[in-house]
């Protein structure tokens, strides 16, 4: 779900390096060390006029390529592979094949920018291209938006757990309906979840093992998958409680009125749920922020390599969304929730494969909320405390304070859509498209590349892309809100 344990490892040895350089040990400047390491390089290129094998910065990887395909995958697959199927019945097959085809492209091109940019100045972090460009603001708005981002990421799989753990509970007691007890309220089961389970493990100094809970994920997703194509063939359309009973069938009636128009796919269709396809899409493609330690911890890293590990990972992760997409949107048909497995809670509560889904999903979610907390924790205390030691208080305060945050959210937030929806128009296209794209003009030298060379120039217009895809989102989001008039994109 998450390589942020990697991201974990590089900041300590990024603090390590800061720590020698506040201590006198370094010699050199962080940027003066990278600055010579981009020289060397461009001597070696001059005096051989063959460029010969160099590693990006002072930093030998050791991670295998295979190893940093998967854990690049496991950096993009999260929460938002439960809102394509979605999405897909708001576009279309076509439409949001179309719109899948680019996101993956763009997002390819954006790492692209990024490694390009972290190599001319051997640059390891996200935040650290942001100082490179635009000095202390610049690091502080890409902290900033990680942050945000990671706040959104960490609300979506708290919602994950509101709206399946009550559905867990009810069929472990046999129970065809939810009678209302407080124990099948996802609200309280939140906050006890998050005392009881997330609570501590954010509180640990380290991540430990909880690191490792990504490749979990990741099994629990292919999981999922396999579950969704199987019950395709499973469940017919339209479901049982489709004339009755659910208030978001109901609401589902509203904009398609007849049963049949409800079970048949369409390739291309447009209405106001339409507006949240781009974001859930984008921010599906989210891993940005990871791109860069997982570049450094790659054996024998160049550009090149690197390249080849995120087109890899993102063809592999475009196959699992679209297969996820397509068989979870057949299935149901208009039907679908923003939340897709929520909806095979309308076929058969007692179902036990859908259950054993169901508690992989849950496990999984559960032990990645503390491994997205850590990044947010570095982050603040690098806004607020820069270079003051570890402090204990510090760090249960705020791991405190962004969990009670995140829990308020999630319990006022009627769905699943409205947390994709904001983070996939604000956070996703800053990360994805805004800043690789102003870093990249800003950090590539004049005299590599002038201001109005081909590569810059698409990377500007790449950057306003990214605008125009956030302004778009945004606007459309807020009008299906004010207007009310929304399909429920109902999460419980
Ligand atoms: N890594 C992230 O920020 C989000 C991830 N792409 C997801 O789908 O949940």
């Amino acid at each position: 779900m998450n390589g942020l344990n990697q991201a974990d490892h590089f900041d300590d040895l990024a603090s390590e390096m800061e720590l020698q350089k506040m201590n006198g040990h370094g010699g050199h400047s962080r940027d003066d060390g990278f600055d010579d390491l981009a020289e060397q390089e461009d001597n070696l290129l001059n005096k051989t006029g063959v460029k010969k094998e160099i590693h990006f910065t002072d930093f030998e990887g050791k991670t295998s390529f295979g190893m940093s395909v998967f854990n690049l995958s496991n950096a993009i697959m999260g929460s938002g592979i439960l809102g394509l199927a979605f999405a897909m019945s708001n576009t279309g097959i076509i439409l949001f094949l179309i719109l899948l085809v680019s996101i993956a492209l763009l997002s390819a091109y954006s790492i692209h920018l990024l490694l390009k940019s972290a190599g001319v100045v051997g640059i390891r972090a996200y935040e650290q291209l942001g100082l490179r460009a635009f000095g202390q603001p610049g690091k502080m708005i890409a902290a900033g938006i990680i942050t945000m981002h990671n706040i959104g990421a960490m609300s979506s799989y708290l919602f994950i757990v509101k709206s399946e753990l009550p559905l867990v509970i009810q069929t472990f007691l046999g129970k065809h309906v939810n009678t209302g007890e407080w124990f099948l309220n996802g609200n309280y089961l939140i906050i006890i979840v998050s005392i009881a389970i997330i609570l501590p493990l954010a509180l640990m100094k380290h991540l430990g093992y909880l690191g490792y809970t990504s490749s979990f994920s990741l099994s629990c997703m292919v999981f999922f998958l396999i579950s969704v194509i199987y019950k395709k063939f499973n469940i017919p359309c339209p479901l049982d409680d489709q004339t009755h009973n659910t208030t978001s069938a109901t609401a589902v009636h509203a904009v398609f009125n007849s049963t049949s128009d409800f079970c048949e796919a369409k390739l291309f269709t447009v209405n106001s749920q339409t507006a949240y396809t781009i974001p859930i899409l984008a921010f599906a493609f989210v891993c940005h922020p990871e791109v860069l330690p997982i570049y450094t911890e790659l054996r024998n890293a160049t550009k090149k390599r690197m390249q080849r590990v995120a087109n890899i990972s993102i063809l592999a992760m475009f196959v699992m969304y679209l297969l996820t997409a397509i068989f979870g949107y057949l299935t149901f048909y208009g039907a679908v929730e923003s939340e897709l497995l929520h909806v095979y809670s309308r076929v058969d509560q007692l179902d036990v494969l859908i259950l054993c889904v169901r508690l992989a999903v849950l496990v999984a979610v559960t032990l990645t909320v503390p491994v997205v907390l850590f990044p947010i924790r570095r982050a603040l205390l690098q806004i607020f405390f820069p270079d003051k030691p570890f402090h204990w208080a510090r760090h249960v305060v705020i791991a405190f304070c962004l969990i009670f945050m995140v829990n308020i959210l999630v319990i006022f937030v009627p769905s699943i859509r409205d947390i994709f929806g904001l983070i996939g128009a604000t956070s996703a296209p800053s990360l994805i498209f805004i800043l690789p794209g102003i870093f990249y003009v800003r950090i590539i030298p004049k005299e590599k590349e002038p201001l109005f060379s081909r590569p810059k120039i698409q990377a500007a217009v790449f950057a306003a892309l990214g605008f125009v895809f956030m302004v778009m989102s945004l606007s459309f989001i807020i009008i299906d809100w004010v207007t009310g008039e929304s399909r429920s994109g109902g999460g419980h």
